[in-house]
């Protein structure tokens, strides 16, 4: 006898103006199922989640909950019937610290809420200050918080919306721990993901949606990794590059004795960080966010200023001084690890996202926007990096996750750089997209651009990098070369046991 479902979806559509997002969508989630929601990017996962929150309203059809249809009106309705979600866009407010942000939502003395965030901290290793404030937080450390705070109001239903894709290998393991024993207490949970290996290894029921629309319920434990990307694009996998690596050029980045004291009691200071880049080069950066990744970014970049100008030499000046676009004009590009807000103005479209940092392509004249060369430029970005959106005026916040990674991050590489910093660059970009972004750094590499990627994935900095450097409480590791490093040697210098 099959069990009853917790959750039924029949004929659930959502339109926003001309895109379907979601049509006419079924789905059955039975308690103590872990069941994945596949797709690409765009294809509508995040749409249906809220959906089931109550963050959105269905256009058409029906949500029951244990058989009775029930009107989520808003997200205290869903969380009053035992959903939870993590979102993949955080919900927290910076200006707040951790402890307060979790008492908004979970009831309880603060002394109490303090120490049980700790004991699940302890318990499912997702370690986190209470008292640090959300604003001196990396993403991955965010959305430790985003998991406690779910997991503190004992849900029936946990969505968790990518999860795991700024979460180290350790933490995943011990996440993965952590949903197998609520899967037991038979708390059912909806899991997004693009990691297929993930979702075979976790999941025991999938729902894969194309364009909206839901074509197919499986089991992928049934399916290898390749066979479900080829259901999620309907196509056969795109190939990956083998890489070439070409002698490299001239130092184009380089960092000598970086040292940075940080700048609240929860930042990470950097000690005394040596790196040398050159063209033709891409060196990874691994470690597990909160190490220091976003200290350094912001000193790269240049929205943090060094103490001293020549601890950073872009393109053989010293720039240590410098401001974000000055360093830009020297042939330097950047994207963030925060799509929005800091690599897109949500609230603006996507043309004029492109004028923040492609003006110099030639959008002003005479103090006047060319709203045509903006256009074209921007219409050019979706096209080469498949941006699925319906043209340049559309909002940068609307977009899907992975959407506006490629969007943001095809900006970044049509500049041409002489040098670029990528933080994070797949993260949240669905399979087939992910493979098209490594290729092409490996391209420009190629051509002779420097790059330095920042990343979590140490499967992507293996297949990509030239040599990874391992950031650890605020030290940097000598170069290793990829080709006489294993996973393991750089697992051993992310947890600080290698010096
Ligand atoms: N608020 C909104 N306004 C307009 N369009 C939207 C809005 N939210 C989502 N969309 C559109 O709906 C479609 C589905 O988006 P959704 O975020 O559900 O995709 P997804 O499968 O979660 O993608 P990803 O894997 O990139 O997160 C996309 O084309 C997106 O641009």
């Amino acid at each position: 006898m099959t069990e009853p479902a917790l959750l039924t979806l029949s004929g659930v559509s959502k339109r926003y103006g001309t895109v379907q997002a979601n049509k006419a969508i079924d789905l059955a989630v039975r308690p103590g199922s872990i069941h994945a929601v596949l797709g690409e990017n765009g294809a509508g996962k995040s749409t249906l989640m809220k959906l089931i929150y109550g963050v959105e309203h269905p256009d058409e059809g029906t949500i029951a909950w244990n058989g009775a249809p029930v009107q989520l009106a808003r997200p205290s309705d869903a969380q009053a019937l035992g959903i939870g979600m993590v979102f993949q866009h955080f919900s927290l407010f910076e200006t707040l610290n951790v402890l307060q942000n979790v008492s908004l939502m979970v009831p309880g003395k603060p002394a109490d809420l303090a120490r049980q965030i700790g004991a699940l901290g302890q318990k499912f290793g997702l370690t986190v200050d209470p008292y640090a404030m959300v604003h001196t937080l990396s993403v991955g450390e965010r959305q430790r918080v985003e998991i406690i705070r779910c997991l503190l109001l004992n849900p029936k239903l946990l969505i968790l919306d990518e999860p795991t894709s700024v979460l180290p290998p350790q933490s995943v393991r011990l996440l993965f721990d952590t949903l197998r024993k609520l899967q037991a207490d038979g708390t059912a949970i909806l899991f997004i993901s693009h990691k297929l290996e993930e979702i075979r290894e976790l999941c025991d029921e999938a729902t894969v949606l194309r364009g909206g629309e839901v074509t197919g319920h499986i089991d992928p434990r049934e399916h290898d990794a390749r066979a479900l990307a080829q259901m999620m694009i309907g196509r056969a996998m795109p190939q990956v590059a083998a890489s070439s690596a070409t002698e490299p050029g001239e130092i184009r980045l380089r960092l000598t004795g970086l040292s940075h004291a940080r700048a609240t009691r929860f930042g990470t200071s950097l000690e005394d960080i040596n790196l040398d880049l050159h063209g033709g080069q891409i060196i990874g950066i691994a470690g597990i966010s909160g190490n220091g990744q976003q200290e350094l970014a912001a000193l790269i970049s240049g929205e943090t200023r060094a103490g001293q100008s020549d601890m950073i030499q872009i393109m053989g000046r010293s720039v240590g001084h410098l401001g974000p676009m000055q360093r830009r004009k020297l042939g330097f590009t950047f994207v963030p690890e925060e799509r929005l807000g800091r690599g897109a103005v949500p609230e603006m479209s996507l043309a004029d996202n492109s004028l923040l940092t492609a003006h110099r392509q030639g959008m002003l004249r005479g103090g006047f926007i060319r709203r045509q060369v903006e256009k074209t430029f921007t219409r050019r970005c979706i096209e080469e990096f498949d941006v699925r959106t319906p043209g340049p005026d559309a909002e940068a916040g609307a977009m899907s996750g992975g959407n506006l990674q490629k969007f943001i991050l095809g900006r970044e590489i049509m500049l041409a750089p002489d040098v670029m910093l990528v933080a994070q660059p797949t993260w949240g970009v669905d399979i087939g997209a992910a493979t098209a972004i490594r290729r092409r750094l490996v391209d420009m590499r190629d051509s002779g651009t420097a790059i330095l990627v920042i990343s979590e994935e140490l499967e992507e900095l293996f297949e990509i990098c030239d040599i990874l450097h391992v950031l650890h409480e605020g030290h940097l590791s000598a170069p290793l070369p990829v080709a006489e490093t294993s996973a393991d040697d750089v697992g051993a210098y992310m947890i600080g046991a290698s010096a």
